[in-house]
């Protein structure tokens, strides 16, 4: 029988390659994201190419949107698998200037968001009387601290914290939740921040950029395609016996 995943973020980045990767591995796909012409593309493009998918408008800090998202998935297709908890939003705060906005709102969608996907598929899995597959996004900056991102980085860290202990309280039901954590992948997310670096150098986008390849192991920064392959692995069968892990998707980076 065809599995159903849903992938929040997916407008772009990261999750689009995702919910593309997924569709090729035998998945029927919910794209969700803030910006339903975003998604609505890149379900099109799915469903032009042979694969099934649909395109949700949801915030994922609004747990109703996430959960009626989540409905919507199950109802339309008829069963529910996999989310892949991957919207995120990384703003630049350095300590001294960080404010209760930057914190509330980075938190109420890196965190909050997690927490309700986790909740809405959980209740979808258990509605459906089988188990199923959580998996949320941190980062390098939730593995080890990153200086000027104390906003998105402590957001990284509670995610890797609630995939352990959600792995816990779900094991009984059948449900694993892990978590994959990038490096740095070439997105509209990193090249705002690149921009971002290099106008305060005083340099262009592209400057901005090298500077987070210095010292990579493998040599290269990461593309989209990288990460969908970890998650590829934690959404399929393979991974069956893993829970309440991180996957580091890194070719060795420093973050400066
Ligand atoms: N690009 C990178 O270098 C890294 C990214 N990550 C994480 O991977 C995930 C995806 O990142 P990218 O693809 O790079 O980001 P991106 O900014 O290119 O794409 C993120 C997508 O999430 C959507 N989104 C943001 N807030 C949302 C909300 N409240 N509700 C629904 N959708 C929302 C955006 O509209 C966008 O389409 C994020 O959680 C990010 O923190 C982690 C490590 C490195
Ligand atoms: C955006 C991000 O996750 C970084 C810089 O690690």
């Amino acid at each position: 029988m065809t599995k159903v995943a849903l992938v929040t973020g997916a407008g772009q980045g990261i999750g689009q390659a995702i919910a593309e990767r997924l569709v090729k591995d035998g998945f029927k796909v919910a794209v969700v994201g803030r910006h339903l012409d975003k998604v609505q593309k890149v379900a099109d493009k799915i469903n032009a190419n042979g694969g099934e998918a649909i395109a949700i408008q949801a915030d994922v800090a609004k747990r109703a949107e996430v959960f009626a998202a989540v409905a919507e998935t199950k109802e339309k297709f008829g069963e529910f698998n996999v989310i892949v908890n991957n919207a995120g939003v990384a703003p630049t705060t350095p300590i001294m200037s960080v404010t209760e906005e930057d914190m509330n709102w980075t938190w109420g969608i890196n965190v909050n968001g997690v927490v309700w996907g986790t909740q809405a598929a959980a209740d979808a899995f258990m509605s459906l009387g089988h188990g199923g597959k959580i998996i949320n996004a941190t980062s390098q900056a939730g593995v080890q601290g990153n200086p000027n991102l104390t906003a998105y980085g402590s957001t990284k860290f509670a995610i890797r914290g609630i995939t352990q202990t959600t792995a816990k309280e779900l094991a009984e039901f059948g449900i694993t939740v892990n978590a994959f954590a990038p490096g740095i992948v070439k997105t509209p997310m990193m090249w705002d921040i690149a921009h971002e670096v290099g106008q305060n150098a005083g340099q262009d986008d592209e400057w901005g950029m090298a500077q987070f390849s210095d010292g990579i192991t493998l040599g290269r920064l990461s593309e989209p395609e990288d990460v969908a392959n970890v998650v590829s692995f934690l959404a399929g069968e393979d991974s069956n016996y893993v829970t309440g892990q991180t996957i580091v998707v890194d070719g060795g980076m420093v973050f400066h």
